[in-house]
């Protein structure tokens, strides 16, 4: 695998349950993400895009097949190896996942202090920077409960890109969104993820966002169906 070959997925299955439930959820899924790439996954509900998702993210081991991160094989690595590696990616959850008893520059400083032993100043300085970014340096001090929903999802959007991960998983940023703030959002990740060289793979349901995308892949009953590659400026 190349350093430009950010994630690289061959062959992957995926089953919950066990038993008479057992059921899989993924088949033969083939998907690879370049450095700087915008993708976005969708397909209707229960099609495996969370599944994708969560598998390419570290959040639940890989069973068969193989996911290459960031040149490393998920399949049979260690619990160790899975949180190192998680520490290289942002995630971006529909709801926005800020701490309601933290002020917009104190969630962001989160995003920092996760990857180790910062100074709360250098923290800080990073998240008052990233803030900056979002378009929200006048609302560093506000809490969650004191920002539209718009804002406070650009909060999770800086506190995503904050420490510059090779990869950003979105789930559904914009469900809560109304179409300004939505495309907002988007057009943010899209911007600072080219800015940077963040590659990011968005999972919607959401139309508005399709324009944006570089690729779009259409999971249907866990097989990717469909493969649109688009032109970007
Ligand atoms: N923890 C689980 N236990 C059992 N089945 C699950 C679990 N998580 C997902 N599934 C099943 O796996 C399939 C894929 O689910 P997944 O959440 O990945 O779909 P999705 O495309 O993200 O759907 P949505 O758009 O509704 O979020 C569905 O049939 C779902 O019911």
């Amino acid at each position: 695998m190349d350093s430009e070959t950010i994630v690289d997925v061959r062959g992957l299955n995926h089953w919950f349950g066990s038993g008479d439930v057992r059921k899989q959820a993924l088949f033969d899924v083939n998907l690879m993400l370049k450095r700087g790439s915008f993708t976005v996954l969708m397909g209707p509900s229960g099609s495996g895009k969370t599944t994708v998702l969560t598998l390419v993210g570290c959040l639940r081991a890989v069973q068969d097949g193989s996911v290459r991160l960031l040149g490393s094989e998920l399949n049979g690595a260690s619990q160790a190896q899975l949180v190192s590696l998680r520490r290289r990616l942002g995630f971006i959850f529909q709801a926005h996942n800020l701490h309601e008893s933290l002020t917009a520059v104190q969630n962001v400083m989160m995003g920092v202090q996760v990857h180790g032993q910062v100074a709360d100043r250098v923290a800080q300085s990073a998240a008052e920077h990233a803030l900056g970014l979002v378009g929200l340096t006048d609302r560093t001090t506000y809490l969650p409960a004191n920002l539209s929903g718009g804002q406070k999802q650009r909060v999770a959007v800086a506190r995503a890109l904050v420490s510059s991960p090779a990869l950003v998983l979105a789930d559904e940023p914009t469900a809560a969104l109304d179409k300004d703030s939505a495309s907002e959002v988007v057009d943010l990740l899209k911007r600072l993820g080219k800015a940077r060289g963040t590659t990011t793979l968005l999972v919607t349901h959401d139309n508005r966002i399709l324009d944006r995308a570089d690729r779009i892949l259409t999971l249907e009953d866990g097989r990717i169906v469909k493969t649109e590659v688009r032109a970007q400026d």
